[in-house]
């Protein structure tokens, strides 16, 4: 049966052009974009919770860019495109007739940048919404439960003699290799094309203290709504590990007030050298304030699609039970692993079995892969015994009787370097919303603008213990483009790699269409309903060919 989406109240960020300037004792001023206070759709608001500065709570950390334009840095200028879409197939989103994107009006959509008179704006592209949601879709998550899927991965490409581009001096970015500069101002910067990426030094390598208010390059905002300690130690939780440094942030807080926090990013120098950095933003599960949670997600879902989500409340044992599980299934024979062939979506595919980017002329994804649903009645899980795999999901039926996936990988090694095979090419993921863990093996680069031609990538780089949240094509359907669905890709790195991706989709009766708050007359509906289950079907038929 159909079921038709009911109404929810969606927080909804809107945006404003103001901004802070922070001084720091070498006369830079550093600016950060202030954010209005995001609104919630029924117009209610309540202006003591969010002023400019003072967003967020101690335990949401905000990423911001900032930019240096009075020492001659290039700003970022803001990437406004007019995307037309009248059937040309989006470079790694392959089309799906009928149920993708139709040939509609033109949408503009703004997305963050540093415009070149100092000032750093938001883009306002939502501002014409209206102010009533009427066509939600928690509830419905609620009322009919979602697909869960999980994916454990694995990808190994080993190169000899080719250049992999981790850690490398430079980056490789859209075919092109990008060689950093050293300015006069010490700071390090990556171009491409009209973009430009400023990557700070650290505090202690340009001679700052902690008084200075930089951490890491870039000063932060916070406020006291909770102690000192309390908040380094959960900023340190969350980066614990970090193999990077960030690039110019800014963390907004709850109050005005300004303070110093301890850099707890210690950056390896060949890693900052290796590319652009995706300058993700943070959301920690730990606050105390809903709204606020609600506020930062639908942010980082508006403005990049991909989060880091921390305090998330899985335990660090047991994704390291995970991992070794899946080594161990990896290492199987291949005959056995073959006993356990994917079927309704669920169980092995071998090596090159996936292209994520049926686009490409590639021969297939450079991976391994092993999927479990839901563990409900009629079970079609495969498991290759009664103790590998299986008892460490056995915990996942506590999520309901939707269907859900999971999937393994193991490495293979290529004699040569093989330009056109990926760990998993460019793609954005089918459904709604996905959580992803990686080994720590860096390899995975988001595309923030993928309709821009060259498109330009950017590292996202392993934190301990943070999930990599990204949204999917159906949210971004349901959102009418509000929230992105970002491109992502994982390059090869010369090591074995394995990740777990857990994938939650509406589920299949459920028809995804354009939510009341996110269309309006300027605004118009992008894409035609869909029922989610054809949807899921057509995609996946895409990425296996048959
Ligand atoms: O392994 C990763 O880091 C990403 C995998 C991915 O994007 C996917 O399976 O959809
Ligand atoms: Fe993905």
């Amino acid at each position: 049966m159909v079921q038709k989406p009911k109404s929810i109240n969606l927080l909804i960020p809107q945006y404003a052009d103001s901004s802070l300037v922070l001084k720091s004792n070498h006369g830079i001023p550093f600016k950060s974009s202030v954010l209005k206070t995001p609104t919630p759709l029924d117009g209610s608001i309540n202006k003591s919770h969010f002023e400019p500065g003072n967003y967020g709570s101690p335990s949401i950390l905000q990423a911001r860019l900032f930019t240096n334009a009075r020492k001659g840095l290039k700003p970022q200028v803001s990437n406004h495109k007019n995307v037309k879409y009248d059937g040309t197939p989006t470079p790694g989103i392959p089309w799906v007739s009928p149920m993708s994107a139709t040939p509609l009006k033109d949408i503009s959509r703004t997305s963050l940048g540093v415009l070149p008179d100092n000032d750093l704006h938001h883009g306002q592209f939502d501002s014409d919404l209206p102010e009533m949601e009427q066509n939600g879709f928690a509830e419905q998550l609620q009322s009919r439960g979602p697909l869960y899927s999980h994916k454990v991965t694995a990808n190994v490409i080993a190169m000899s003699g080719g250049h992999c581009g981790f850690p490398s001096d430079s980056a490789q970015v859209s075919g092109k290799r990008i060689h950093p500069e050293r300015s006069d101002d010490g700071l390090r910067r990556m171009t491409y094309g009209d973009d430009a990426i400023d990557i700070g030094s650290s505090g202690r390598e340009k001679g700052f203290t902690a008084d200075d208010g930089i951490v890491n390059g870039g000063p932060r905002w916070r406020s006291d709504e909770s102690s000192d300690e309390e908040d380094e130690h959960n900023l340190e939780r969350a980066v614990k590990g970090a193999s990077y440094r960030t690039p110019r942030r800014g963390i907004r807080r709850s109050s005005c007030k300004m303070r110093i926090v301890s850099s707890p990013f210690l950056l390896a120098e060949p890693l900052i050298k290796c590319g652009f950095l995706a300058g993700l933003h943070f959301c920690s599960m730990s606050s105390n304030s809903v709204s606020v949670l609600l506020s930062s997600f639908s942010l980082a879902c508006v403005e990049y699609g991909f989060f880091y989500l921390v305090n998330h409340g899985v335990e660090e044992e047991l994704l390291a039970r995970v991992f070794e599980e899946s080594r161990k299934f990896f290492s199987l024979p291949l005959a056995a692993k073959m006993n356990l062939l994917r079927k309704e979506h669920r169980g092995y595919t071998p090596l090159y079995a996936e292209n994520l980017d049926p686009s490409s002329s590639s021969k297939g994804d450079s991976k391994e892969s092993f999927y479990i649903g839901p563990l409900e009645k009629s079970c079609l899980n495969q498991w290759p015994s009664q103790v590998l795999l299986a008892r460490e999901f056995q915990n996942f039926s506590l999520l309901g009787d939707p269907p859900w996936s999971l999937t393994i990988a193991k490495l293979c090694e290529l004699g040569h370097f093989e330009e056109q095979i990926f760990g998993a090419s460019a793609h954005s993921d089918y459904g709604m919303i996905t959580l992803l863990v990686t080994d720590g093996v860096p390899g995975l680069q988001v595309c923030r603008e993928k309709f821009k031609d060259p498109q330009t990538w950017e590292n996202v780089f392993h934190m301990n213990g943070a999930f990599i949240v990204n949204i999917g094509d159906m949210m971004e359907r349901w959102t009418n483009c509000l929230f992105r669905s970002t491109l992502h890709r994982v390059m090869p790195t010369g090591q074995e790699r394995y990740s777990l991706a857990f994938f939650l989709d509406p589920n299949t009766e459920c028809i995804v269409q354009c939510l009341g708050s996110c269309c309006s007359e300027s605004r118009p509906q992008r894409f035609p309903p869909i029922r989610s289950g054809d949807y899921l079907k057509e995609r996946l038929m895409l990425t296996y060919g048959s």
